[in-house]
C-alpha cells in the first residue's frame, strides 16, 4: 500500500494551481470551448487508465475540474502528485 504522506508535505509539494482539500487535490482547467474541454477530459482518462489512478474529473462547458485521492490510502499520495503533475502536461 502506498504511504499517506503528512498535510504539510502534501502542501509543499503541491504543484502549482492545485488545492489541496480534505482528504483531496484539487485543480480547475478552463477552455475556450466545450470540444477542447472534452478532448482534455480523453487525454486525462487515457492517462488514468495507463496509470491505473483514476481521478475524479467534472466536465462543464468551459471548465474541467480534476481530483485525486488514493483511496486504499483515504488521503494524497506521491502517486497523487505524481499524476497531477502528468495532468497538467495534458493542458
Ligand atoms: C488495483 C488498482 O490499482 C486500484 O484499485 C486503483 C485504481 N484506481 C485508483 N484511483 C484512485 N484515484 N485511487 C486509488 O486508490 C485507485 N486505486
Amino acid at each position: 500500500m502506498a504511504d499517506p504522506l503528512d498535510d504539510d508535505e502534501i502542501e509543499r509539494k503541491l504543484p502549482e494551481d492545485w488545492r489541496f482539500d480534505g482528504d483531496e487535490i484539487i485543480r480547475t482547467y478552463e477552455f475556450d470551448s466545450y470540444g477542447s474541454a472534452v478532448r482534455f477530459v480523453n487525454d486525462v482518462a487515457d492517462l488514468a487508465e495507463a496509470e491505473a489512478h483514476h481521478p475524479e474529473i467534472t466536465l462543464r462547458y468551459d471548465e474541467v475540474e480534476v481530483r485525486f485521492t488514493t483511496h486504499e490510502v483515504g488521503n494524497v499520495t506521491e502517486k497523487d502528485l505524481r499524476l497531477a503533475d502528468y495532468t497538467d502536461g495534458e493542458y
